[in-house]
């Protein structure tokens, strides 16, 4: 293939309700999506990054920065494209692993769309559906919860993931627990919230029989972790500290992770998540597929990621009605807890133009 075109593009997607965790409140989500384009089929890419760098060192003007700057002319000087020359001719630039991700995605897109074969397939799917999680905020009381987590059974969901912090954690779980029962898949995600002084007080949360508890403690304290988890029943599990299938491989050798969150965008890309994922099976170690909130096309993407054999803990692939009112491509519709594989070339799925239209807010080419 060769590039003949890229094209930033920006939208403003507002959120069905204020989504809270322990780092800030998100009412809208501000996306950068890449379209390549190439002498063979055209390609579209996500990048997961948010508007501030709260969950992650990225954020979206940055990530659109590095790309317009250095990671498309690059590209573009590059002799031979395809997907797996995006993270070879990118290596020599240090982290924005999102940004690096969302070129990633793209030109994976358009490569398996001009063969025509479905992403799933390329990645090693073994399932044409997905069981899909939901991740809930932290809210203003324990009744507004307990109606949200209701809702979210209703429609379907197989397991409930609630966000906590300091003063929101213990008593929250067990409301959950007495209102729905023990049988309910539930976990919790702290995006970092706490420290190893903490470690008496999560232990409170081990009768409730969480499936994990996720990035307790700063992203850098890998050995924390370690600590953390001989301290805890309830097993610990990774996102921000999980990176690379390396860091993956060493937190596992640390003990710091017996569960991890694979994220695309988090890791550089679809490719290096599938080596996650092959790290961690080759470990023992379950998987699921993270969230960043994406759009359906990003969606897509990891509901195809989902369906690998290791991903063996439902995932917050939740439906597109789940954050948006109106998705930018046909929306993923929960259908008995699943969402179903595309199983279209490529990510399957495709922007429809008037809906991408009415939420875009700023669109660039970079000179190839
Ligand atoms: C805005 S919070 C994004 C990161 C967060 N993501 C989720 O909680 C799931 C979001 C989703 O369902 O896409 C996480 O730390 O796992
Ligand atoms: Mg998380």
């Amino acid at each position: 293939m060769k590039l003949t075109g890229v094209e930033l593009r920006r939208i403003e997607m507002p959120l069905v309700a204020p989504f809270r965790t322990s780092f800030g409140t998100q009412t809208a989500r501000d996306i950068l999506l890449v379209r390549v384009e190439t002498d063979e089929a055209v390609g579209w890419g996500e990048c997961g990054a948010l508007a501030d760098p709260l969950y992650s060192p990225e954020y979206v003007d940055g990530a659109a920065d590095v790309l317009r700057r250095f990671f498309v002319p690059a590209l573009a000087a590059a002799d031979h494209l395809d997907a797996t020359a995006v993270g070879r001719v990118l290596a020599p630039f240090k982290g924005h692993r999102m940004a690096k991700a969302a070129l990633e995605m793209a030109v994976l897109d358009a490569e398996l769309r001009a063969q025509g074969r479905p992403l799933a397939r390329e990645l090693g799917a073994v399932r044409d559906r997905v069981p899909c999680g939901v991740s809930v905020g932290i809210m203003g009381s324990v009744g507004e919860l307990l109606d949200t987590v209701g809702g979210y059974l209703d429609a379907g969901y197989v397991r409930i993931k609630l966000k906590i912090q300091p003063g929101w954690d213990v008593e929250p779980v067990r409301a959950v627990r007495e209102r729905f029962g023990d049988d309910v898949l539930l976990q919790v995600d702290a995006n970092t919230a706490y420290t190893l002084a903490d470690a008496r007080h999560l232990a409170r949360l081990d009768p409730f029989g969480l499936l994990l508890i996720e990035q307790p403690l700063d992203e850098e304290d890998v050995l924390g972790h370690a600590e953390l988890a001989k301290r805890l029943a309830t097993p610990v599990c990774l996102d921000e500290s999980i990176v690379s299938a390396k860091s993956a491989a060493d937190a596992i050798a640390l003990g710091a992770c017996q569960v991890v969150n694979i994220k695309p965008g988090r890791v550089g890309g679809y490719l290096e998540a599938r080596r996650v994922h092959d790290v961690c099976a080759a470990n023992g170690v379950p998987v699921w597929c993270g969230g960043m909130l994406e759009s359906g096309l990003g969606r897509a993407a990891n509901v195809a990621l989902a369906a690998l054999p290791g991903f063996t803990l439902p995932g917050d692939t939740s439906a597109s009605d789940r954050y948006y009112r109106t998705d930018i491509i046909e929306p993923f519709v929960l259908s008995g807890g699943h969402l179903d594989v595309p199983a279209g070339p490529g990510i399957g799925v495709d922007p429809v133009p008037e809906l991408l239209a009415e939420v875009t807010t700023a669109t660039e080419r970079v000179a190839c």
